[in-house]
């Protein structure tokens, strides 16, 4: 049996004196890797005219984590100054979720990822978490790479939701490494799990076979994390899933 596909959305950034790259943190690859899939890179042109055909050719979606901000005008949110958006990325990934749900093809998003799942639906962010009465600061630690994807804080685990099941815990720990975060859940979303603020850390597709949502990064040493490992697996799964279905109608 070949291995499914794994489409990963690129970031489109100017490098330093240089020219616009489009690219992907290798532990996303990785983590498609440990996932069972084969990782295909797909460029952020922000061109809806192709992701018909992009999603002809995957088995799952895994969108990564960004420095870079969703632009604001996507949620009603509003514009910052110095905001450091990414418009390309979104004008692909936007639209690219909705047609990979709608078609049922796995979805995992990582921490921009996630966000961007909750807006491509209708959902909100906010801007400045830290900012926020009573909220805690969900960024980075300063320090070694280490010390900045460390444990950051627990989550509450919905009871009888997917992630519950899959994991089969009701807490766990989780690093974090963001400024903004869910404000309103888009109506076709449910909460997976809680930060100790309340903040949604987790949330899924609803009547959808696979299409998970992470605020957190579960792809940084994924091998010395279970619950890591379990999230790969279950996408893991269900890509292959789609793979054999692809498959078998060509
Ligand atoms: N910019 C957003 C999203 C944060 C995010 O995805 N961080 C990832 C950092 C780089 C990586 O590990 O891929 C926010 O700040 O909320």
């Amino acid at each position: 049996m070949t291995q499914p596909i794994i489409g990963i959305p690129c970031c489109r950034w100017w490098l330093k004196d240089s020219h616009f790259f489009h690219l992907a943190g290798e532990k996303y690859i990785h983590a498609a890797l440990a996932a069972g899939g084969i990782p295909l890179l797909i460029p952020a042109l922000g061109d809806a005219s192709q992701i018909a055909q992009i999603l002809t050719t995957i088995d799952g979606l895994l969108l990564t984590g960004s420095q870079s901000n969703i632009e604001p005008q996507h949620y009603h949110g509003k514009l910052l100054e110095n905001d450091f958006n990414d418009p390309q990325r979104d004008a692909t990934t936007l639209p690219l979720i909705r047609a990979a749900v709608a078609l049922n093809i796995p979805v995992f998003g990582i921490c921009r990822g996630a966000q961007e799942m909750n807006v491509a639906f209708g959902g909100s962010l906010e801007q400045a978490v830290h900012q926020q009465t009573g909220m805690l600061d969900h960024r980075e630690k300063n320090g070694s790479s280490d010390e900045m994807y460390g444990d950051a804080h627990y989550i509450q685990l919905v009871a009888g939701g997917l992630l519950e099941q899959l994991y089969g815990q009701s807490t766990a720990r989780v690093n974090s490494l963001h400024h903004q975060g869910v404000a309103r859940l888009a109506d076709n979303l449910q909460t997976e799990a809680f930060a100790p603020d309340g903040l949604i850390e987790a949330f899924s597709v609803k009547n959808t076979a696979f299409a998970l949502a992470v605020q957190w990064h579960p792809e940084w040493k994924f091998q010395d994390n279970p619950l890591s490992l379990t999230l790969l697996a279950a996408f893991g799964d269900a890509c292959k899933k789609r793979h054999l279905a692809r498959v078998l109608k060509q």
